[in-house]
């Protein structure tokens, strides 16, 4: 028998050929379809009495799916039964998804996804992805190596340490993994038994965590500096041996760290940080498309880039290369630039300037002869109203920080400001929408990290697009994997910003939405696929042809389908 045939399912066309049979059929998430194993498969299968009589379809299962969601009232709880259903029945949970999409993206991943991790001990029912903790760390290859793992071929990883803008999650963290790998099949139609999700427990200092006896995870302080460094090196050589080729994404680590591990390690595997990378590429994306809808040339627009964790300097980093592209020198580029930490606009000669983030301050004569309000570092609104800013971008994960005053300024700069209050979840949001409408007389072009209502202003209605990296990671890892990147390069990254704002329905209509609907996430993921595939193979990173990509692409993209079963004789 063949080995992949062992402990997973092999999929020759619609046909999935098994072992499983019985109890061990029904209780596999991605075999088991419940009511829609037909009379034959039960008779074959050994299921017969295990399930109820009525033979059901998809739509009955989907029908009854979305009558318990309905009936849900919060948004953790229909959290928690999209979680159960993910772990019982992995084609419904995708079809359910396909079917209802702008409804339970914001269930499944942000903004639901962060009460789900911060209260995920409560909900830990049934395995699903690897937890890796620093006690086990000798046990790596033992863990990955079990059979059920052979077709992984891409990762989700995160510590737990900076969980969108909710700070330490410890083991809960999970929950970030689990979401964003479900993002991969549902908008990425990348196979559900090709993703693992992984959480490197390194401990928490999150007291409540610590405080807290059903808490899941390790329970004790993080381990940082060299045993933390040694733990990540251990994990990354261990997937290398088990996965030569593999994709890894690292998420929502600690800025810092997720800086340093991009750096180590982006030259040996095939590796991207989505907080880094895929934030940059929507953010830069759709700063794209709105320069396109205000008319002014990006080279032309003063950005104000509110925080500088992995997301504000990723986002820097590609800005820089877009002004660039727009033909700026590196110095002019960075001249367009204001960037802040926590204490207010970064300066030179701050001592409280982080390495990562000296070279995103400003030279002391660029400020010198300002007129500011307050005395020590420069505030937002003073940046604002003495640089003439014209675009805002919060990664910051201060609730409520563009301010009334901040923004009435900013409108006073241009004719149609761009605001991006990108921190996650809402309840962390720099802004709402309804505000920064009613603040600019209808003309902010505005993005948000988390999903918003649409916002009914002047007699018309707006709507607010999403400027999550959602609409990149998961076509960035399909392009990745159909064309078998070795790496995943700058331009591969870009190009995915430049195929998103290509897209915008901002470009053929200045009043229309930034981005396009959520609703056409899926069709938005193949497309930024195929130019991230086109990249890889231009940077020389992939050896396919540029003519195979596309039917390579579409035959390798899973539909949320069932198939037929047979049964494999084995002797497992
Ligand atoms: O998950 C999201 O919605 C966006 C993201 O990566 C983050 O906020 O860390
Ligand atoms: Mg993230």
């Amino acid at each position: 028998m063949p080995n992949q045939l062992h402990d997973s399912a092999s999929e020759a066309k619609n046909v999935i050929r098994t072992h499983r049979t019985g109890y061990d059929l029904l209780l596999h998430p991605g075999l088991n379809k419940g009511t829609a194993f037909t009379e034959e498969e039960r008779d074959v299968f050994g299921l017969h009495g295990l399930l109820p009589p009525h033979i059901g379809t998809l739509e009955n299962q989907r029908e009854r799916r979305k009558k318990a969601l309905d009936n849900e009232p919060t948004a953790f709880g229909k959290y928690s039964l999209m979680r159960d259903l993910q772990d019982n029945d992995e084609v419904l949970f995708y079809s359910l998804i396909a079917h209802h999409i702008e409804e339970l993206l914001p269930v499944v991943y942000t903004p639901a996804v962060g009460e789900g991790c911060q209260r995920f001990s409560e909900i830990w029912r049934k395995p699903r992805g690897l937890f890796i903790s620093y006690p086990d760390r000798h046990l790596m290859d033992k863990m990955l190596a079990n059979p059920r793992y052979n077709e992984i071929r891409c990762i989700v990883v995160s510590d737990g340490e900076r969980i969108l803008g909710l700070g330490d999650q410890g083991a809960g963290g999970m929950g970030i993994p689990i979401g964003k790998m479900a993002l991969y099949t549902a908008l990425g139609g990348i196979p559900p038994h090709h993703c693992l999700p992984i959480l490197l427990d390194a401990g928490t200092d999150n007291q409540a965590l610590l405080d807290n006896p059903i808490y899941i995870g390790w329970q004790h302080h993080r381990v940082r500096g060299p045993e933390y460094d040694e733990f990540i090196e251990m994990f990354v050589a261990a997937v290398m041996r088990r996965w030569p080729n593999i994709l890894l994404q690292w998420e929502d680590f600690a800025g810092e760290n997720a800086l340093k591990i991009l750096a180590k390690y982006r030259d040996r595997l095939c590796t991207f940080n989505d907080d880094v990378q895929g934030t940059a590429a929507v953010t830069t994306g759709t700063l794209l498309a709105a320069v396109q809808a205000t008319g002014v040339p990006l080279k032309d627009q003063r950005i104000a880039m509110f925080g500088s964790g992995s997301a504000g300097v990723g986002i820097i980093n590609l800005l820089i290369a877009a002004l660039k592209d727009d033909g700026l020198s590196e110095a002019e580029a960075r001249q367009r630039i204001y960037a802040f930490n926590r204490h207010g606009l970064m300066v030179e000669g701050d001592p409280a300037l982080r390495a990562s983030q000296m070279p995103l301050a400003r030279k002391k004569e660029d400020v010198e002869g300002w007129k500011v309000d307050t005395a020590g570092p420069i505030s937002l609104f003073d940046t604002v109203r003495n640089a003439k800013i014209t675009v805002l971008v919060g990664t910051s994960a201060q609730a409520g920080a563009f301010t009334e005053e901040t923004v009435r300024e900013l409108a006073r700069n241009a004719e149609r400001p761009v605001i991006l209050p990108l921190s996650n979840p809402t309840s962390k949001s720099e802004a709402a929408p309804a505000d920064l409408l009613k603040w600019t007389d209808g003309k902010a072009l505005i993005g948000t990290g988390s999903p918003f209502a649409p916002v009914e202003i002047d007699g018309r209605t707006v709507r607010i697009s999403q400027t999550n990296n959602s609409y990149i990671f998961p076509g960035l890892a399909l392009g990745i994997l159909v064309s078998k990147a070795r790496r995943v390069t700058d331009g591969m990254i870009m190009a995915a910003a430049k195929k998103l704002a290509s897209l915008s329905p901002a470009v053929q209509d200045a009043n229309a939405p930034l981005l396009p609907p959520i609703g056409d996430s899926r069709k938005v993921g193949l497309a930024v696929a195929e130019a991230v595939g086109m990249a890889a193979i231009a940077e020389g990173v992939s050896d396919m042809k540029p003519g195979e990509l596309g039917d390579e692409l579409r035959k390798y993209v899973w539909e949320p389908v069932y198939r037929r079963y047979e049964l494999v004789k084995g002797d497992c």
